[in-house]
């Protein structure tokens, strides 16, 4: 059984794939948060800009099998009007990382869909996974040392510590780096630093949530 917050067509909104069509399937529940606005100061990670409680969104439910999933996932590519060409699927959350499986990937791959996952990097990737960005989150238990693509949410730490952390990621296996501003009230600020410490450290890139530029999901 997997739960599903909600299960929607839409463009890659940031990283190395930014604008490129994808389905996102966003499974309910993250090892890091409850998802509670009451528990969010207590929680690892504090700063979520997502809903992912519950099984209530747009497309999204209780789905009893791989089988039955792969098919939702299908029906909204073809939704779109998309030939079968460049089937792309991200799954994120909440953290993806509870529930894909590899009885998924191989449903989704028996249907020629390209995967890909935004992971905190605390749980280990099954194999078959072919695009994984992680996003590491300070004082959680960084497990994923190799990915595809790291995205850091800065600031997590005081600035003096940041450039440290920086200079540990490119010490890595990360294929390619990006820096996000923090969302929320503090965001201009937290997008100036992102745009100094890209001009200083040209190994990381600038990655904007374009969807919430643009206004789509
Ligand atoms: C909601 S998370 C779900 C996937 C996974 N749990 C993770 O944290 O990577 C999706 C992406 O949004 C990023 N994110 C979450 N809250 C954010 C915020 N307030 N501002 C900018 N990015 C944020 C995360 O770091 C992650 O890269
Ligand atoms: N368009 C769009 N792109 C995204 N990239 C990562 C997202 C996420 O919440 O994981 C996200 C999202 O929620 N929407
Ligand atoms: S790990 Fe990801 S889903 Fe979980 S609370 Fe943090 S940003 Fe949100
Ligand atoms: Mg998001």
């Amino acid at each position: 059984m997997y739960t599903v917050k909600e299960l929607f067509p839409t463009l890659q909104g940031e990283g190395a794939h930014a604008g490129r069509a994808a389905i996102f399937c966003r499974f309910a529940g993250c090892n890091l948060w409850s998802g509670r606005e009451e528990d969010r100061a207590s929680a690892i990670c504090q700063f979520c800009d997502t809903d992912f409680v519950g099984s209530d969104g747009i497309g999204g439910g209780k789905f009893d099998n791989a089988a039955l999933l792969a098919d939702a996932i299908e029906a909204s590519w073809a939704s779109t009007s998309a030939g079968p060409q460049q089937r792309y699927v991200v799954f994120t959350g909440g953290e993806p990382l509870l529930q894909l499986d590899s009885l998924l990937i191989e449903a989704l791959h028996a249907k020629q869909f390209s995967i890909a996952i935004e992971t905190n990097g605390t749980i280990k990737v099954p194999k078959g996974v072919d695009w994984v960005c992680v996003s590491p989150k300070a004082g959680s238990n960084l497990i994923v040392l190799q990915a595809d693509e790291i995205k850091l949410v800065i600031p997590q730490l005081g600035h003096d510590s940041i450039e440290r952390l920086l200079a540990r990621f490119e010490g890595m296996d990360y294929r390619n780096r990006f820096l996000q501003a923090m969302d929320g009230p503090q965001l201009k600020e937290n997008m100036a630093l992102a745009v100094s410490l890209c001009q200083k450290r040209p190994l990381w890139r600038l990655s904007v949530q374009t969807h919430k530029v643009i206004g789509i999901r």
